[in-house]
């Protein structure tokens, strides 16, 4: 089967886009999505979406990690399906699409796509950490001189721990910068089984713990190793509202494929 695929990246997270309208990769296998996301033999990439349609909304998304597996929401996925979007001519600078775990607006403006992530409503403290569900399953650990941690050793370990073994976890490790409202993060994710250069619902579960106002709106910028991601949401006590992940998604190439 010949693919025609097109390559986005989002602060480093990097994907696959398949324009699935007409339903011509709807039969795609595990095995070809894991083959197609191979840095080596494939693409690469750290996951795979199929832009589909789906009534009342602009498009949907389907996302799977590089491992070939359908997974949760993916931010950065959301935010680079959306550029994909207008650049295939849906026309529309304000978008309504359909994800795994429910409806989304995103905008665009001036080269940044800004999407609107799902209200969270529960965080849980573990031993300082926390535990949190922003589309996707997230663990978070404050730390300091980030950039130095082995990510892939630390990451690994959490994420295999008996707790969170089967359903698998994404571990964000997080230094909070002299300025309050400023955070570097890094992000080992369960499904890509590596450390990614950024992970939009990470750094959206980051930024939520790393409020600096406790009742209202908050702004945190977060470094990744990808590029700068903004985050903005409304807090009241562990509940976070209006929340929306916004930086830039861009195109770096497009082509066919030959998989079996
Ligand atoms: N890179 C993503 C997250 C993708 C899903 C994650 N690997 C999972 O399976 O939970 C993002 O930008 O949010």
């Amino acid at each position: 089967m010949q693919i025609e695929f097109y390559k986005y990246q989002g602060t480093g997270n990097d994907f696959i886009i398949m324009d699935n309208r007409d339903k011509r990769y709807d039969s795609l296998t595990r095995q070809q999505v894991a083959f197609l996301c191979d840095r080596r033999f494939g693409i690469g990439a750290d996951g795979l979406m199929l832009l589909n349609t789906h009534p009342g909304y602009d498009f949907e998304m389907k996302y799977y990690n590089s491992d070939g597996r359908e997974s949760t929401m993916c931010g950065n996925g959301g935010r680079c399906l959306t550029q994909f979007a207008y650049d295939i001519g849906i026309d529309k600078t304000s978008f309504s699409f359909l994800a795994v775990d429910g409806p989304h607006e995103a905008n665009i403006n001036e080269k940044v796509v800004a999407l609107k992530m799902n209200d969270v409503n529960q965080v849980r403290h573990d031993h300082g950490d926390y535990i949190l569900n922003t589309g996707s399953p997230h663990y978070v650990q404050f730390t300091n001189d980030v950039m130095h941690l082995d990510v892939y050793k630390k990451g690994k370990e959490i994420r295999h721990n008996k707790e969170f073994e089967k359903e698998g976890i994404n571990v964000n490790f997080v230094e909070q910068t002299e300025l309050t409202d400023r955070i570097i993060v890094r992000t080992y994710e369960r499904g890509v089984e590596d450390e990614t250069f950024s992970c939009g619902t990470g750094v959206t579960a980051a930024a939520l713990v790393s409020a600096h106002n406790d009742s209202g709106f908050n702004r945190v910028e977060v470094k990744t190793k990808g590029g700068l991601l903004s985050v903005e949401y409304e807090k009241k006590g562990d509940t976070f509202k209006n929340i929306w992940l916004s930086g830039p998604a861009v195109k770096v190439f497009s082509g066919t494929i030959e998989i079996d």
